[in-house]
């Protein structure tokens, strides 16, 4: 895992390395600089002439700093500043005054186009208020111009901590980030707007973080490396060992989702599963995926003593994929609810738009209780309209965990999981791949497997893990296909090669 930091927790570590660690401010500066110049000199782009923007802050005091250490280097290099000098930051004012005596060449109201990268150093983390005058004028100019970015810290206009657009925000190739990665440069326009995201170590003294709670410090990112431990399977294990799991999903005309599911679940590993659903797609379950058990209901009496011994049965239950928004469907949830105890339950699609209108059913559930809904579905969970939640995910989906003590996947093209603890992991492998009807249902699926196949299954932590495998499964089922091409079984297919591929590392 690799830790994320919110631009308050940024400027606060910042602080304590200046202040009580003693590090020169000018120190991180220095490394920062460096950091930014190594980015603008690598083969990526053409590094013939290069303007440097400059804004007041600390971030164009980055900017300047990196504008020398290219001059010093032998390269062309000019430096914009937009803004008012009386504005200028102590360490932006040392900077310019240091560049002034190597007589860097300062250029006023540049034309972009003549350049061949441009590095944009004109906000960090200091932005306070969306862009607005001239500063917007010049950020559109920048992106405009077409030329490569290398964004300082991250790219100018881009709220660090939500990804929302300020405004305007410049586009950037490459986003060098100093000491850790912020929220916003992966969630909403972050994705689109921080190109290739490059973390620089500054010499960020971070003991602090590894002693604070975990809710003072809790953004994390999920890698590759993460994912080794999750199919170790103990070689004298029974299907027992792996875990039951009871996934109640499928209606008359929605046997796929049920099915989507069901597999994606046997494949991550479950050693058993058993699906309740309508007597009416009784026959295609059994032919499409005849390993599952089954347990079929008349939609007049969906209630059954056999959903009882089920759930008894059962280690963890999925309910939701395909289930429809009948009433039947309502009396499910709301007995898989009441009854569950606490066994974990994995909460999606249908059951989550039935659910907006019994939230207290939540509220009352026994943990874990797992809720993964897309933006759509989210919102109609929390009542917020779509546009306010966008405005910034991470309060939302922390403050509905707060209020229900759930773990929510809130799903998205980063996805953000938080955990009862606080704990909250954006999810940064995927494409656009995943876009494909019936890739949430695999989800689902994937997330009951894992759960199934762990030794405590209510080891929620691997929720995180199994979001990042599905990110995987897309981007390999496109690098087969393409991107357009994959529909949501090839991820079950992938999932048996990706898995392969994680048993032999
Ligand atoms: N010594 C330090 O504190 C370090 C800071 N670093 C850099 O410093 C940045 C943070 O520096 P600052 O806190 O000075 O902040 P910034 O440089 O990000 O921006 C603050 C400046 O922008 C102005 N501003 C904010 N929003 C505006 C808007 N919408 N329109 C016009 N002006 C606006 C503020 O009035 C202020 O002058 C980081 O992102 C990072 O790049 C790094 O060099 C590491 C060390
Ligand atoms: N552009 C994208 N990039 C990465 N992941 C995406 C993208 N679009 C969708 N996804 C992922 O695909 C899945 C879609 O789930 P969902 O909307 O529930 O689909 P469905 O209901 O059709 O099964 C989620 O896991 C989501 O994070
Ligand atoms: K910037």
């Amino acid at each position: 895992m690799k830790k994320i930091v919110t631009g308050e927790q940024m400027k606060k570590l910042d602080q304590y390395t200046i202040n009580s660690m003693k590090v020169p401010s000018s120190v991180l500066m220095e490394r920062a600089g460096l950091a930014v110049s190594e980015a603008v000199t690598c083969k990526r782009f053409s590094a013939d002439r290069i303007l440097v923007v400059c804004g007041c802050g600390n971030n164009g005091g980055d900017g300047v700093c990196a504008a020398r250490i290219l001059h010093l280097k032998g390269y062309k290099v000019s430096v914009f500043v937009a803004g008012d000098p009386k504005k200028f930051s102590e360490g932006m004012r040392e900077q310019v005054e240091i560049a002034r005596n190597y007589r860097i060449n300062f250029v006023k109201n540049p034309d972009y186009a003549e350049y061949t990268v441009i590095v944009d150093a004109v906000f960090g983390v200091g932005l306070s208020r969306p862009v607005t005058g001239r500063m917007r004028v010049i950020l559109g100019q920048i992106n405009e111009s077409h030329v490569p970015v290398v964004a300082v810290d991250i790219p100018s206009g881009l709220n660090s901590d939500t990804g929302t657009v300020m405004g305007i925000a410049v586009q950037a190739d490459v986003t060098v980030t100093m000491a850790y990665a912020k929220p916003g440069l992966f969630l909403r326009d972050g994705q689109t707007h921080s190109g290739h995201v490059m973390v620089a170590d500054i010499g960020i003294y971070d003991t602090r973080l590894k002693n604070q709670d975990e809710d003072n410090f809790c953004f994390f990112r999920t890698d590759k490396e993460d994912l080794g431990s999750l199919f170790i399977r103990q070689e004298n294990g029974n299907k027992g060992t792996f875990g039951k799991v009871l996934l109640i999903a499928g209606s008359k005309n929605m046997a796929g989702a049920a099915l989507l599911s069901g597999e994606a679940c046997m494949r991550a590993g479950a050693g058993m599963l058993k699906f309740y659903t309508t007597n009416e797609i009784r026959e295609s379950i059994l032919s499409n995926l005849p390993e599952a058990m089954l347990s079929v209901f008349d939609t007049k009496e969906p209630l059954s003593e056999q959903l009882e011994k089920d759930m008894e049965w059962a280690d963890v239950i999925g309910i939701g994929p395909g289930i429809s928004t009948e009433p039947y469907a309502g009396q499910i949830l709301e007995y898989v609810l009441k009854n569950k105890g606490n066994k974990p339950c994995v909460i999606d699609a249908d059951a989550l738009n039935l659910l907006s209108l019994h939230m207290s059913l939540l509220k009352s559930a026994a943990p874990p209780c797992i809720v993964t809904p897309h933006i759509g579905e989210f919102s109609r969970l929390t009542g917020m309209s779509v546009s306010e939640l966008c405005s910034d995910i991470p309060k939302a989906v922390r403050e509905f965990v707060q209020e229900y003590g759930v773990v929510c996947v809130c799903k998205d093209a980063r996805t953000l999981t938080i955990l009862p603890n606080g704990c909250a992991y954006i999810n940064t492998s995927g494409n656009s791949a995943l876009a494909t009807a019936g890739s949430g249902d695999v989800l689902t699926g994937i997330i009951l497997g894992i759960l199934a196949g762990s030794d405590n299954h209510a080891d929620i932590r691997v929720i995180p893990l199994a979001v990042y495998l599905h990110g995987i499964l897309g981007e390999a089922a496109s690098f087969r296909r393409s991107k357009a091409g994959v529909i949501a079984s090839d991820l079950i297919e992938e999932l048996t090669i990706q898995n392969k591929k994680l048993e032999n590392q």
